[in-house]
């Protein structure tokens, strides 16, 4: 079984004014409310593909709510520990260009935090924790550590798509897939990168440091794939792009999707991978099946 684990879900609130003006009174030409938050998202890809999937974490409040009925809709299988507070509402504003105001998150109590952990005892050998976005400040910084120990324990294996020291510390305890963007990736080594060398350069020490896969992704400059088996790179279909919040997340759900899928076909995950997140960056909301499959002959992958 693959589960999402997105400890800090959202609504989106998509918001399309025709110009911002800062200081007046904007009118919306356009809004949609989305469930949201990383591991939510690659839920929703990963059941498009038709892979079935378990979506864990917290939810609470009326948004929580929203969330837990729109899953329900979609029949995707949710198992998440409901807690007293709300969970956050995420503002992404179109106005030409795309700006995020992301909330920090709710407060998580103790009691809700062991429910969680209680939760993951039912995990077992063969399945996949995918644990992505960020964490609710009252839960501190190493929370993402103590879910990696309990997968080791229970033998599941995890990826993890996060940033800064968590996604560091949880290199040496081998994750399927690490997925930064570019300029997370620089970030993470304090560093700048301008060159495609540059991003295989820093991308390679993830897999030194304990990374079994590791995607780099460009937004519409595609990605670069790199793993024991090679360096590839995968240019992006060309499209009209209408919202791009969650293009990283539905590419995780390709390629994790797609592993599982095919038995561990890395370069048909790396194509879908691609396709997944391209078929996002060109729906309104993410991707459906039939997007994905247009776009997924239309990946060309290369080996550097
Ligand atoms: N403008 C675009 N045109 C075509 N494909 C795109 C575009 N933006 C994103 N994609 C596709 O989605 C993949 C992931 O995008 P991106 O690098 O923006 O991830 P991300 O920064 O993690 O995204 P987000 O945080 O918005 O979920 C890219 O590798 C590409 O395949
Ligand atoms: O604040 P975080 O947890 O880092 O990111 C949350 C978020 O921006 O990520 C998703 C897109 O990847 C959105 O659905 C959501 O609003």
């Amino acid at each position: 079984m693959i589960y999402t684990v997105t400890l800090n879900p959202s609504v989106d609130y998509i918001v399309e004014v025709e110009e911002f003006t800062i200081g007046g009174l904007n009118r919306m030409k356009r809004d949609m409310k989305l469930p949201g938050g990383k591991g939510i998202n690659v839920s929703r890809v990963l059941k498009q593909l038709g892979v079935e999937n378990t979506a864990t974490g917290f939810l609470g409040g009326f948004t929580g709510g929203y969330i837990e009925q729109w899953l329900g809709q979609e029949k995707i299988a949710s198992d998440f520990v409901h807690i007293a507070d709300d969970t956050r509402i995420n503002i992404k504003l179109k106005a030409g260009e795309e700006t995020e105001i992301n909330g920090a998150g709710p407060e998580i109590a103790e009691s809700e935090t062991a429910s969680l952990l209680r939760k993951l005892d039912a995990l077992k050998q063969g399945d996949i924790v995918i644990l992505s976005g960020s964490t609710p400040p009252s839960l501190g910084g190493d929370f993402y550590s103590r879910l990696i120990a309990v997968c080791k324990q229970k033998g599941a294996e995890f990826v993890i798509d996060t940033t800064g020291q968590a996604l560091t510390d949880a290199l040496a305890h081998g994750p399927l897939l690490v997925k930064p963007n570019h300029h997370e990736l620089a970030e993470l080594f304090g560093t700048q990168i301008s060159t495609r060398e540059e991003i295989i350069t820093y991308g390679r020490k993830l897999l030194e440091g304990g990374a079994r896969h590791v995607l780099v992704s460009m937004a519409g400059e595609g990605a670069l794939f790199i793993s024991e088996q090679g360096v590839y790179h995968a240019a992006a279909p060309a499209g009209r792009v209408r919202n791009s919040v969650g293009a990283g997340d539905s590419m995780i759900a390709g390629f994790v999707g797609t592993l599982s899928l095919t038995g561990g076909d890395v370069l048909e995950a790396f194509r879908a991978g691609v396709a997944s997140g391209s078929a996002t960056a060109f729906s309104d909301d993410l991707a459906d099946r039939q997007k994905i499959e247009q776009l997924r002959p239309l990946v060309v992958i290369s080996q550097l």
